[in-house]
This record gives structure tokens, sequence and C-alpha cells, in this order.
């Protein structure tokens, strides 16, 4: 690999992103390749995943191979640089609509099986397991996470701020999360005095042993927890906010991340579907039981389920799901248009985007009649809820943000090697029957930690490896030191595993020259406090947080600071030296490819893939010595600068300047800007062509790229699209092409 070219790794994913990158890829290749740069692809879409996992089942022509895999491998090599766009987490009606997809298009992959039995169908279900949720994140994030807004951006957010709703003092907007019985109250963890293989077990009341998970390899200095979910407190828990919202007539709403958290989360969502619906499951629990209904994959299961039932049954069933509304609260709309409530389905409501997007428009969600209201955001867990509680409490007092006065909230979060809750997917188990839930030393039998548990509690054990907080923490002291900001760690004293992160950060912290840094530790709620009160002054605060805040806060400060993640660079240097260059912080956007296969136009802003190309580069620079890759990597920022400037950013409303156009000017300052510098002459010369011809042409590029706009658009699929298709509706414009073209000669 040392003998070849300088390369960028460039992952192919899915929906908006996939689309954006379709068109952007011929740019950065035209760009790149004088520098004597080569850009590679990597697809790792979701029906590319789930092809790689059933070669068995395909032509020679049709297998593809385990690219997830190899990407995962190259994270432990220090001249690695991917570029890592959105990818879809899929949820299981997600994966089965990607399954049926593939199987329409002529690939003979089994159905996911609904209650595997056999041992074909339990290995099948595993497969799609391994493609279920949040599965290439974990993989290739082999470092910790530092996402901010660029200084451009920032001031671009000040100069063209974005809409906010207002704040009342009389919002009723409040967050409901549990008191007891959760995750947070019960929790027990240690910091590992030596290696250890450890297992789950489960010891149950008659005194039967069940092992859970056989074997978990820990470090020295790792850090472990045993947390559980009751059952019994969850559910007394949504009856209590069910039949309080009904009672003070405010609007119920659901906030889980059953992506992120796979296996936890479908769980808790599936038992709020249940209580809200519970006269109409109790009264044909059987015929459902018998459909295989399975609300953990939202209510849109059981329309499917019953859509085989003759229709008299059928409309008994929608008519006692009806009745139950009648008490029971109002239920925010995903999409009220088409009656989709937040029940629906457990990826369309996703809480890192879900709560932001609320508290940027003064605390409402849509209602079935398409007005938006106050809510009661219900969130379970009350780990991390009680940040948004402060966050709506100082809304109230103080109104607004003001984006063209608030300060900035960087994040450097723990996320290396599966930390905290990443790696519990497979340590995570909805309890069969009532014990004591153990993680026990294999070798010597002692039991670290032990909690009992009842039947239907979810037990997980979360780990964190020594050296990715050592990382963290030494991410967090750079960051400080170049950017001159505070950071404040959000640790909680009285939560046991950050009472063990606490220790070891302090420990850290004097490992570095920490001289003349503002560094603190605050619990969640104080830091929300103490940062929300500089925010509002127009001051900028570093948040060192573990991996579920990293996720939430990367969300909440740039919807409100900049309108929306999508704009945030998000960089993860990866332990092993290399460099993981993400786009923004928000998700794959499905609404924007309905607009582009409906109307071809693409509202997609690519502005965090510029940004990420930039620092990709720049780190090649460096890594390489490799001059050209320098020059381009402080080109293209200045063109993202002039882009910003001159406003060329996507705009929502068809027929205006969409993706397309905004890469296309990018492009050209792009080219402008390598026209205009001074260092390479060849570059210059180089550059000087293309940026004439992109400049003498730019009415009829600008002109060719509107005019496609209006019609709808055939892309060949949704998973899966038909590259050629989507090659041909995203690059539209001849001349454009042709000047690319010309520049690659
Ligand atoms: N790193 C990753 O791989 C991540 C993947 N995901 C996945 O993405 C999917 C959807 O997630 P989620 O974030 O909740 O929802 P969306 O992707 O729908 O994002 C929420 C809203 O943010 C705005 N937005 C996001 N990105 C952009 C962009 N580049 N340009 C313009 N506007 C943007 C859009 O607002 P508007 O509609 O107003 O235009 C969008 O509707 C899921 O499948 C999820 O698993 C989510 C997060 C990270
Ligand atoms: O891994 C995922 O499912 C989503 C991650 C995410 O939302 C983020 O990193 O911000
Ligand atoms: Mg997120």
């Amino acid at each position: 690999m040392t003998s070849r070219d300088p390369f960028i790794i460039y992952t192919l994913t899915d929906e908006a992103p996939l689309l954006a990158t379709r068109a952007f890829l011929p740019i950065v290749r035209a760009f790149t390749k004088p520098a004597g740069i080569e850009v590679t692809t990597s697809d790792i879409s979701l029906a590319a995943r789930i092809l790689a996992e059933f070669p068995d089942y395909l032509t020679d022509e049709q297998r593809v191979p385990d690219n997830l895999g190899e990407l995962g491998r190259l994270t432990q090599l220090p001249e690695t640089n991917i570029i890592k766009l959105p990818n879809i987490s899929a949820s299981v009606p997600q994966l089965v609509a990607a399954i049926k997809e593939l199987q329409g298009q002529g690939y003979d992959i089994p159905d996911l099986p609904q209650d595997a039995k056999t041992d074909e169908e339990k290995d099948i279900r595993d497969r799609y397991a391994r493609c279920l949720g949040s599965s290439v994140n974990p993989v290739l994030r082999e470092g910790n996470s530092d996402r901010r807004a660029p200084r451009a951006v920032k001031e671009y957010a000040r100069r063209h701020p974005h809409s906010m709703g207002e704040w009342s003092m009389a919002s009723r907007t409040h967050v409901a999360h549990m008191r007891h019985g959760d995750f947070y109250h019960g929790e027990k963890s240690m910091t590992l005095d030596r290696a250890r293989d450890v297992k789950m077990d489960l010891v149950t009341g008659e005194g039967k042993l069940i092992v859970l998970k056989p074997k978990v390899e820990l470090g020295e200095g790792d850090v472990i927890d045993s947390m559980f979910m009751s059952k019994k407190a969850l559910l007394e828990f949504y009856e209590e906010q069910m039949e309080d919202a009904r009672k003070t007539g405010v609007m119920l709403s659901l906030h889980v991340k059953a992506t992120m958290m796979k296996v936890s989360h479908p769980i808790v969502f599936g038992h709020a579907v249940r209580i809200f619906y519970k006269d109409a499951f109790e009264k044909h629990q059987e015929l459902f039981d018998e459909l295989g209904v399975n609300v953990n994959n939202g209510l849109g299961d059981l329309y499917d389920k019953i859509e085989s039932l003759p229709s008299s049954q059928r409309d008994e069933i929608i008519e006692d799901l009806h009745r139950c509304h009648e008490h029971r609260p109002e239920l925010a709309m995903v999409d009220s248009s088409r009656g989709i409530s937040n029940f629906h389905s457990p990826s369309d409501v996703i809480v890192d985007a879900s709560m932001p997007a609320m508290i940027r428009s003064g605390g409402k969600m849509y209602g079935a009649d398409g007005r938006t209201k106050d809510t009661k955001a219900v969130m379970p867990e009350s780990t991390f809820a009680r940040i948004y509680q402060e966050i709506i409490n100082f809304c109230k007092t103080n109104g607004a943000f003001d984006p063209t006065t608030m300060g900035t909230v960087p994040n450097v979060g723990l996320m290396a090697q599966k930390a905290e809750e990443y790696g519990s997917h497979d340590k995570t188990f909805e309890i069969p029957e009532a014990g004591d839930a153990n993680i026990v030393d294999i070798e010597t039998g002692e039991v670290l930690l032990t909690q009992h548990v009842e039947a239907g509690d979810i037990w997980r054990m979360c780990t964190v490896k020594d050296a990715p907080i050592r990382d963290w923490v030494k991410l967090a002291v750079t960051r400080a030191r170049d950017s001159g900001m505070p950071v404040l760690f959000w640790l909680d004293p009285y939560r046991p595993h950050e009472n063990e992160l606490i220790k070891k950060v302090q420990q850290c912290l004097k490992e570095h020259d920490t001289e003349g840094l503002d560094i603190q530790i605050m619990s969640q709620v104080r830091s929300m406090r103490y940062t929300l009160e500089r925010l509002i002054r127009g001051l900028d605060t570093i948040a060192a947080t573990g991996n579920i805040l990293r996720d939430y806060l990367t969300d909440l400060f740039p919807i409100l600071e900049l309108g929306t993640s999508a704009k945030m660079l998000s960089i993860v240097p990866l332990m092993a030296g290399g460099g993981l260059y993400e786009t923004g912080a928000g998700g794959s956007a499905p609404k924007h490819v309905k607009q582009l296969v409906e109307e071809n136009h693409l509202r997609w802003d690519s502005l965090g893939e510029f940004l990420a190309l930039a620092v990709s580069l720049e780190d090649m620079g460096r890594k390489s010595g490799n001059t050209r890759a320098r020059i381009l990597a402080e080109s293209l920022d200045a063109a993202t600068g002039k882009l910003l400037e001159n406003n060329k950013n996507p705009s929502r409303k068809t027929g205006e300047l969409d993706n397309r156009g905004s890469q296309f000017y990018l492009a050209l300052y792009w080219a402008q800007e390598l026209a205009e510098q001074s260092e390479d002459s060849g570059l210059r010369e180089h550059f000087a062509a293309l940026a004439k011809k992109l400049a003498d042409n730019e009415d009829t590029i600008v002109k060719e790229l509107a005019e496609v706009q209006g019609q709808a658009v055939e892309i060949g699929g949704y998973y899966a699209p038909d590259l050629d298709k989507l090659d041909a509706v995203m690059r539209p414009s001849k001349t454009f092409n042709e000047a690319l073209a010309a520049a690659q000669e």
C-alpha cells in the first residue's frame, strides 16, 4: 500500500448523501487527479451490506465484497484516509423494505425470518442482525469524535440566520422521564484492576443458570457497567404519563433512538405502543400473536400484518385501535397529512434530531390536525433526558436563542472502540425469567457486578476501554489549546459510570500540559446550564462528553446555531493514526429523496462533504508531504468560504439552485482559487483553463441545471438505485460534464 499514490477512500452510502456524492465525485476527481491523488470508493450502503452477507444466495456476478469489514481493517493503518457520508442505520421496517427491493431486482436473498426456529433460519436472522441499526459507525469510528462549526459557517449563520420559533414562558412543553427503575437508577460500574475475561449470566429464582454472553474480553483499566430497565417501572411510567397528558390536555410525543440503540430502544418503543393501545391489545392479543405482530417495529407492523385478514375482522381491529384514542392524549405526528403518528415506525423519530427540531420551533410538534402544539416529550431513560428539560427551562425564561449573536458549542466525544452504549448491542438482553444478572470473571468465578432483574427487564453491559478514554482527554486538551475555548466535561458524579470516568479524567489531565487552560468537570444538568449561560452571551464552550451526549449535543447545538447539523465539520482522528472525515452530524434525510424523485430538486446541502474533503486533503498533505494536497485543501477551504459568502447553498424550493447548482459553484470557486495561487504553477495553469471555462459558461450551466427541475425522475430503486440512471439525473448539465472531463485529460 505504501508504494501506491496517496489515496482517499470515499464511501457510497444511502438516500440523499448517495445522490449528492454521485454528482460530487467527478468534481473531486477532476481536482485531485492533477495532484496525483487517487479517490477510490467503497459501497457501504444498506443494500450492499445486505448482499455482502449472502454470497451463497447470489450468482457470481451479483456477489459483492465485504466492504465494511475491509474498511474496518483499514482504520487500523496510519495512512488511512476515509470520507464517510451518513448511512441508513436501519430499523426492521427499513431492512424489510430493502430486502424486498433487492429481491425485486433479481437477488435471490431470503426473507427476514419472523420467528427463527431452525438452524438455517437462525443463521439468516443473525446475518440480517448485522445489517440492522447502527452497524457501520461503530466499526469505522476507531477514534474519538471532534465536531464543530467552522468559523466561515458560523459567520454565514450570523449573516443569514435561519428561522427560530418563539418560546413563551407559558409553554407547556416538558420532558417526562422515569424517576426510578430505569438504566440510570440501578447502574453499577467498576474499573478493572487487571485484564479479565468475563461472562454475563442469569441465575434464575429456581437456581437455573442461563449464560447470556459466554465471553467478553476486558483489559486493565477498562470501565464496565451493569444496568437494567425495569419493565414494570417502564409500563407504570408510560401509563402515568399518558394519563397525565390526557388529563392536562397536552399532546404526547415519544423520543427514543431505536436505530443506534438497536436492541434496547425498539423494546422500549414497543411497550409505549402497547400501553397506548392497551384495550385493543388485550382484546386481540391472541390474534396478534398468531399473526406475529411485533410493535417494537412500530404500529406500521400491526397494520401490515392485519392486511391479510378478512375486511370485517380488520375493520373491527382498526375501530378498536381508534377507540383507544378516546381515552388517550393527542399524539404528535410525523406526517399529519397521511395520519402517520409518532408510533408508526421506530426510526421516524430519532431523539438526537427530533428534540432539537422541537426546541428550535419553540417547543412545538405537529398534531393530527396539522397544527403545531406544545408537547409532553416522553423520553423514558433519565440518564440523558434531563439535559433537554434544562434547555427547555432556559428557553422558557430567556426566549429562543438568536443565531446572529449566540456562541458555539463544539463537541469532543468519547466513542472509540465501541465505547459505552455503542458496544452494548451484543451485551443487551430482554430477561426471560426473574433472577440475578451477573457479570462473572470466567477464570476465578468472582461475581464482579450483580443486579436482581425480573422477566421482561432489559439488562445491558457497557464497556469503555482505557486507551480511548486517554485519547479522548488528550483530544479535549488539544482542542482547548487550539481554540482557546474552555472545555467542560459533562460528567455526573452521582452516576457510577461517570464517576469512574471522572477519576480517570482527573488522572489523565495531570499527564498533559493544561497551563492556562480552562477545564472543568460538571454534572450534565449543570454543564448544560453553564454552557447555555455562556451561549446566550455569545461565548463558546467545548463540551467533552460520553458517546450518547456526543450524539445528542452534536445535533442540538448545530441545529440551534446553524439550522442543521449538516453544516458541521465532523472529524474522527483514528487512534491508529489515520483519519475518518464524516460529513455533518445529521442523517440521510429521506424527505430529500422524495422531493428529488417527484420534482427533480435535491435540497440536500453538501457543505459537510466540502468541509470533510478539505480536512482530508489537509491531513494527506501533512502526512505524505504532498504539497499539492495541501494546496488543494487550502483552495477548497477558500472556495467553501466564497460559496457561503455568495449564498450559493441549495434552496429548499424546486426551480431554484439545488445541490447540483451549489456543487457547480464550489467547482468554479475552487478552480478560481487554484488559478490564483502562486505556489504551484503547474496547478495554476491547469486550473486556470477550467476556471475560465466554468466562468464563461456559468449562465448556460446554471440554466441546464435548472431546466430539468419540476418533473418526476426515475432512479431505479430507493435502497439500491440504478447507478447509471442516478448519474444521469444527478449530472444533467452537458456543458459542466464536458468541462470536468476535459480537465482530467
Ligand atoms: N452518521 C450517520 O451515518 C447518521 C445516520 N443517520 C441516519 O439518517 C436517517 C435519518 O436521520 P435524521 O437525522 O433523524 O433525520 P434527517 O436526515 O431527516 O434530518 C433531519 C432534517 O435535517 C435537515 N438536514 C439534515 N441533513 C441535511 C443536509 N445535508 N442538507 C439540508 N438539510 C439537512 C433536513 O431538514 P429539512 O427537512 O427541513 O430540509 C432533515 O429533514 C436515519 O436512517 C438515521 O439512522 C442519522 C444520523 C447520523
Ligand atoms: O450510528 C448511528 O446510527 C447514528 C449516529 C449519529 O446519529 C451520529 O453520529 O450523530
Ligand atoms: Mg446523531
